[in-house]
């Protein structure tokens, strides 16, 4: 288990990660949910060993040295050259030689489904490509902790694809992953707990049902025109241009609602079952939306 507690880290007068605390389980999936900015990629770092200077406590460097791969954002290769020469640079950092590098190579070019391309220049590589590599230098020494900062951004489904089964596969092994995103059904698809952080702070944690629970609720979803008073009495929020009502009994009330629409003649563009996400969830605890729609 790795604890954090009070911890800061300030850029001269930017408060990147502002007095959070954190327990992040062993052998999980851990998501880390924040809008750009939010101090992600900070917090990571710290975990990392990266960024040495910081307030508060991180539980992972009271042992030593932890085992421990990091994929940072920006993807970190030496493209002239195969990308086989990439993981052999990688895997002398880590202490690996010999047969031994050579095996744990072949498997990690198996896992990221780049075996074929192993001796092809990177150059030759698609952004996708170079991102499962860059992936699989940071796991040649098998660590205990993997630490991943929003690994699919600008990513072909493709690849995405393979990175997700590299992630499943890490979790079936028993490993801890520390995963960054933006992207709410990633997170929902592959992490058992999750972090919500705005602004520096963490502003829930938990495992991914019970937050689902507590604050997605169930609910129904009308969309179109209304009038003024028709949702009076009702718990609602504003979501993509229409309203959820919050409800314990999704079915009576979306059977309510269908009837009073009947009865009032109001014809809405749609009246739905609502599923409860992690983006509603982090629309309730900081009142926006984690991504520019637009976007
Ligand atoms: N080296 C730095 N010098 C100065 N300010 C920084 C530095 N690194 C990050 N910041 C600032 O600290 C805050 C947190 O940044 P951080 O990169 O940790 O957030 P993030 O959640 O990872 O965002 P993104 O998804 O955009 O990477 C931001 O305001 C950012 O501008």
């Amino acid at each position: 288990m790795i604890e954090i507690s009070g911890l800061s880290k300030k850029y001269d007068k930017t408060v990147a990660l502002d007095k959070v605390d954190l327990t992040i389980p062993t052998g999980i999936c851990f998501g880390l949910v924040g809008p750009n900015g939010a101090g992600k990629s900070t917090l990571m770092k710290i975990l990392a060993g990266i960024l040495k200077e910081f307030d508060g406590k991180v539980s992972l460097y009271d042992q030593g040295e932890p085992s421990l791969g990091y994929v940072p954002q920006d993807i970190c290769l030496e493209e002239t050259v195969s990308a086989q020469a990439n993981m052999n640079f990688f895997g002398r950092v880590y202490g690996l030689k010999g047969k031994e590098l050579q095996e744990r190579q072949q498997l990690i070019f198996e896992d990221i489904g780049l075996s074929e391309r192993a001796k092809s220049k990177v150059t030759t590589y698609s952004g996708g490509m170079k991102r499962r590599l860059n992936i699989g230098c940071a796991l040649l020494h098998s660590p205990e902790i993997v630490i991943m900062d929003e690994p699919t951004v600008g990513v072909d489904p493709q690849s995405r694809r393979h990175i997700f089964e590299l992630i499943r596969k890490l979790k079936q092994e028993g490993k801890t992953i520390i995963y960054a995103s933006h992207y709410m059904e990633e997170i929902e698809g592959l992490c058992d707990y999750v972090a919500f952080i705005d602004r520096g702070k963490v502003v829930e944690q938990g495992s991914i049902e019970e937050l689902l629970t507590r604050y997605a609720g169930s609910g129904v979803f009308i969309k179109g025109e209304l009038p003024d008073d028709f949702l009076d009495n009702e718990e609602v929020f504003q979501k993509d241009g229409g309203f959820v009502i919050k409800t314990e009994k999704p079915l009576e009330k979306l059977a309510f609602l269908a009837k009073k629409c009947e009865i009032e003649g109001v014809e809405p563009n749609q009246l739905s079952l609502m599923q409860p996400r992690l983006e509603d969830v982090f629309f309730s605890l900081t009142g926006t939306e984690l991504r520019d729609k637009s976007a």
